[in-house]
C-alpha cells in the first residue's frame, strides 16, 4: 500500500472537519488532533476557506496529514493540492476526477456504495475506496458482502460512525481506517473545545488499539 495510506492506516481514524472560522480555528485544532494521537484531517470543501485551513494547519503542524474531503471539481483539486494538501476525498465516484488525480498523481479516496462503483474503481487501479455514507449504506454487513467480489480494495467508512461503533468497523479486516466527525462537531469546534476534541481522539485511539490487538 502507499506509504501515506498506510500512515492513515496505522493512525485508524480520520476527522473529517468543516471549519467555519479557519484563520481562528485551523491551528489550535491540528495542535489538538495531534496532541490526541489523530495527527491527519480531511478537511472539507463544505465550507468557504477550506484550502486556507490546510494551509493553516500543515504549517502548524508540518508531520500531520492533511488532505482534502468534499472536493467536487478538478478547481478544486487544484485549489488543494496549492495549499498542500496530501489526499482528496470525493463523496461519489467520477471518473473525470480519479482521471485528474491520477494524472497529478495525489491519493484519491472517491466514495464508492455500490458494486458498480467498485467496479469503475477497479478499472483505475485504485488501492482504498472511501464507503460513503456507511451506517446509511449498510454499515460493515455490506462492507463484508462487497468484499468478496472485490478483495482488491482495503475501504475507509465514514458516515454515521461513533467511539459506539468504531470498534466493530475496525475489527473487519477490509477496513483500513474509518472517518468521522464526532470528535470534530460544528458544535465542538465553534466553542473551541480543544480539551475535548483531545479526548475523543484519545478515546477513539485506545479503541483502534483494542480492537486490533483483542
Ligand atoms: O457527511 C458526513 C461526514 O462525511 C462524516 O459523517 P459523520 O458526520 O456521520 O461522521
Ligand atoms: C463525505 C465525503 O466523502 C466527502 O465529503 O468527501
Amino acid at each position: 500500500m502507499d506509504k501515506l495510506l498506510q500512515q492513515i492506516s496505522e493512525i485508524g481514524v480520520v476527522p473529517v472537519i468543516k471549519l467555519g472560522h479557519p484563520t481562528r480555528d485551523a491551528a489550535p485544532l491540528a495542535k489538538a488532533l495531534c496532541e490526541g494521537g489523530v495527527p491527519v484531517a480531511e478537511v472539507t470543501f463544505r465550507a468557504a476557506g477550506a484550502a486556507q485551513a490546510i494551509r493553516i494547519m500543515k504549517e502548524t503542524c508540518p508531520d500531520m496529514i492533511v488532505g482534502a474531503g468534499t472536493v467536487l471539481t478538478t478547481a478544486q483539486v487544484d485549489e488543494a493540492l496549492a495549499a498542500g494538501a496530501q489526499f482528496i476525498v470525493t463523496p461519489g465516484f467520477d471518473p473525470e476526477l480519479v482521471a485528474y488525480c491520477q494524472e497529478k498523481q495525489v491519493i484519491i479516496l472517491p466514495g464508492c456504495t455500490t458494486p458498480t462503483d467498485y467496479h469503475a474503481a477497479y478499472k483505475f487501479g485504485l488501492e482504498v475506496l472511501k464507503f460513503f455514507p456507511a451506517e446509511q449504506s449498510g454499515g460493515v454487513a455490506k462492507i463484508k458482502a462487497m468484499s468478496a467480489p472485490f478483495p482488491m480494495f482495503k475501504i475507509m467508512p465514514t458516515g454515521g460512525v461513533s467511539l459506539k461503533n468504531l470498534a466493530e468497523y475496525i475489527k473487519c479486516p477490509v477496513i483500513t481506517a474509518c472517518g468521522g466527525s464526532y470528535m470534530v462537531t460544528a458544535d465542538l469546534i465553534e466553542n473551541q473545545k480543544w480539551d475535548e476534541i483531545i479526548d475523543l481522539c484519545k478515546k477513539s485511539v485506545e479503541i483502534v488499539k483494542e480492537a486490533r490487538n483483542g
